[in-house]
């Protein structure tokens, strides 16, 4: 019999009760032979005194026993057998006991009398199921620990440029500055708003999101500030404003660039006083309620165009925290994509791995114009699509990647029609020149990116601007 070799890996702990003096004998003798560590009891009773003592990993329990039978001893030990697999073994076994014992918490049942192929059996299947059981905990800890590391609120990254958005939110969510957060759509400018409200001493009280782009200009005011009864026709009642609704806590002013320059000056004023005026009341109102505003928009600029306010930029942009767009972290990509799978996983309840190499190869190199929300709705999407457990190329929209594809297929063609013959030395002039020039006009001038971007460091970007006399 081969059984043996294959319960012998790893020795395991084992009870054995039963009243039948040589039924535990045979069986213990026959298990430790096998690798087992064996102890015995002789009833429910004792099997639970041993319980307490020693944590086994399997137990093989008679049902019929004198003053303690199986059932009672179940469930006596229910919450001290969470770790440990039970295998119900019964001369008078009938399905319905049986049954009666699983939902007591019993894995298996043997019926007596038995071949001792059958314990090897039982046994050895509950040890696969133990097997797959760890390495699911082992594998759902590992990515528990991944996740923390690369932690904030409900943000994961692990790039660079992220883990130092990460120190400066860490900062920020203790203290009570007003925090200006940049950056392209969908690069998680809410959540990091979230992320510096729940993570600090404000974390109870109301977290209010507004989107200033998204209200009428006329009804702003009264949104933010509330009104007195009678204020005008409808006001037939006092109501409350977003920054009332927001004591103690945050209000989160999303998409602050699109806020009309009358209602700028009101808003400067609560900033600087923390007081507000509901429309139509005479008398002002202290309030303690922290702002973190943030844009899609480049604020600098808009205030040169002179679309929003100095004083307010200033006011808002204490404490600036910029994201930066994915495809300038392709080392968050995978990490947001694991965090993408678990989260699916359990909302939908499926089983999905991950994904094939050659979709994450299409997805690091994909320009990402949305940022991490088009990659999170791609991934739903796969999701969705998918029977199997690996997201593969079907499952993803076929514009993906494409973008890349038709980028080296139209330098191609920029190739050819920029130089003719075959010197390499002549095309590699024409092609680094080409490059840097794309380089710095994607990161408006600004050198140290536009090294990064090349990937040369920052004097040899210099060096060769000079030697290729491009203009900046
Ligand atoms: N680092 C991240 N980790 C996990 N999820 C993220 C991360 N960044 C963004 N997301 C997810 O991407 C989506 C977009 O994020 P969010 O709404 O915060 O972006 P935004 O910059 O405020 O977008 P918009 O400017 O369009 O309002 C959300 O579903 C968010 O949960």
């Amino acid at each position: 019999m081969n059984n043996t070799t294959d319960i012998k890996t790893s020795p395991k702990r084992l009870l054995i009760i039963d009243d039948e003096e040589n039924m535990r004998h045979m069986l213990s003798v026959l298990l430790r032979k096998s690798g087992y560590i064996a102890d015995t009891a002789s009833d429910g009773h004792e099997g639970l005194q041993m319980t307490e003592k020693t944590q086994y990993d399997f137990i093989l329990c008679d049902l019929k026993m004198p003053r303690m039978g199986g059932m009672a001893f179940l469930k006596s030990a229910r919450d001290r057998l969470k770790s440990t697999t039970v295998i119900v073994m019964s001369a008078y076994g009938t399905i319905d006991t049986a049954i009666e014992a699983m939902k007591m918490g019993a894995y298996d049942y043997i019926s007596k009398p038995f071949k001792t192929d059958e314990v090897y059996l039982a046994l050895k299947k509950a040890e696969e199921r133990e097997n797959l059981r760890r390495e699911n905990f082992q594998l759902k800890e590992r990515i528990r620990k991944i996740e923390e590391k690369y932690k904030f609120g409900n943000m994961v990254a692990k790039s660079r440029a992220m883990k130092s958005v990460f120190k400066v939110v860490e900062k920020a969510a203790q203290y009570d500055s007003t925090v200006l957060v940049t950056g392209e759509s969908g690069t998680g400018k809410e959540l990091v708003a979230k992320g510096i409200h729940y993570e600090g001493t404000r974390a109870k009280m109301p977290f209010i999101p507004v989107n200033c782009g998204g209200v009428p200009e006329s009804l702003l005011e009264s949104e933010f500030f509330g009104y007195k009864k009678g204020a005008f026709t409808g006001a037939d009642r006092n109501k409350k404003g977003l920054f009332e609704e927001a004591e103690g806590g945050t209000i989160f002013l999303d998409e602050v660039g699109e806020m009309p320059l009358p209602l700028q000056i009101k808003f400067l004023r609560v900033l600087q006083e923390q007081e507000i005026r509901p429309v139509g009341d005479s008398k002002i109102k202290k309030i303690d309620v922290r702002v973190i505003a943030a844009t899609s928009k480049n604020l600098e600029a808009e205030v040169k165009k002179g679309l929003f306010r100095q004083d307010l930029f200033y006011r808002l942009n204490v404490l600036p925290v910029k994201l930066p767009p994915l495809r300038e972290r392709t080392e968050d990509i995978p990490l947001l994509i694991q965090h993408f799978i678990n989260r699916f996983n359990k909302k939908l309840d499926k089983n999905i791995k991950g994904v094939v190499p050659e979709v994450m190869a299409i997805l690091l190199k994909h320009r990402w114009p949305g940022n991490v929300r088009e990659l999170e709705n791609i991934i739903e999407r796969a999701f969705l699509l998918t029977e199997e457990t690996m997201l593969s190329k079907e499952n993803f929209p076929p514009d993906i990647g494409a973008a890349s594809d038709k980028c080296i297929s139209d330098s191609d063609h920029e190739l050819s029609e920029l130089f003719e013959g075959y010197s390499l030395k002549a095309a590699q002039k024409i092609l680094e020149k080409k490059m840097i020039t794309r380089a710095l006009t994607a990161t408006g001038g600004n050198r140290t990116k536009a090294g990064r971007l090349l990937e040369i460091s920052h004097p040899s970007l210099l060096n060769k601007i000079k030697i290729y006399n491009i203009e900046i």
